[in-house]
């Protein structure tokens, strides 16, 4: 198990995880896989694999639903964050840990990186100044010296397909009670 060999290979690791809501992560992590998915076959729409019939080659994920959710799913389980940082609290303090907000990754990378570099004890280098926005995609870039923007790759801030209300609601009364387990366990309230 990742969290036990890593101990093993130096105890006092500082780890950094990144979240975002697990609804957009859900929604992020399938236009990843469908944008696969258009190699071999059509990808059956968001919709279907969260709630529906799931996908014939994930049926055996998607066997029994949990409050209405497809949540053997992989795009879903991954958002149930506490039982991920359960796995890593059992091998290291709280302190140890810190979590970065990936909205506000987007929205303001200078102080999500400057809080990184502090926990890291790191000289502070991150400055608002030194980032920009990608005019299309609206993603936080690098500013040069010479004020020339370097972005992210095309795989970052992909368009995300629109999904049904009612699926977005269903997705988001899933998630609140083990939304709630995360927070309290990282003593952090996000708004999702
Ligand atoms: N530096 C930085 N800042 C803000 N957001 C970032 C960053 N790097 C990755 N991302 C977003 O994380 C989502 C998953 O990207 P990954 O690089 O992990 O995977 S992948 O390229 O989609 O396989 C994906 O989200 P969406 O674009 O919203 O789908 C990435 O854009």
């Amino acid at each position: 198990m990742a969290p036990e060999r890593i101990k093993s290979l130096n105890p006092n690791t500082k780890i950094i995880i990144v979240v975002r809501d697990p609804v957009t992560r859900a929604i992020s992590d399938y236009t990843q896989s469908s944008s696969k998915r258009k190699r071999v076959g059509l990808m059956p729409s968001f919709e279907t694999m969260a709630v529906g019939d799931c996908a014939n080659w994930l049926r055996a994920n998607c066997t029994t639903k949990t409050r209405g959710v497809n949540a053997g799913w992989g795009a879903i389980r991954i958002g149930v964050y506490h039982k991920h940082m359960k796995r890593w609290l059992d091998y290291f303090p709280i302190e140890n840990i810190h979590i970065v907000d990936g909205e506000k990754l987007i929205s303001n990378p200078a102080d999500e990186i400057s809080a990184t570099e502090r926990f890291l004890g790191l000289k502070p280098v991150a400055k608002a100044e030194k980032f920009g926005v990608d005019p299309i995609k609206k993603f936080p870039c690098l500013k040069n010296d010479d004020g020339k923007l370097h972005c992210l790759g095309k795989t970052k801030g992909r368009h995300h397909p629109d999904v049904e209300p009612a699926v977005l609601r269903a997705l988001k009364e899933f998630y609140s009670p083990e939304n709630k387990k995360f927070y309290q366990m990282v003593n952090h309230w996000f708004d999702w």
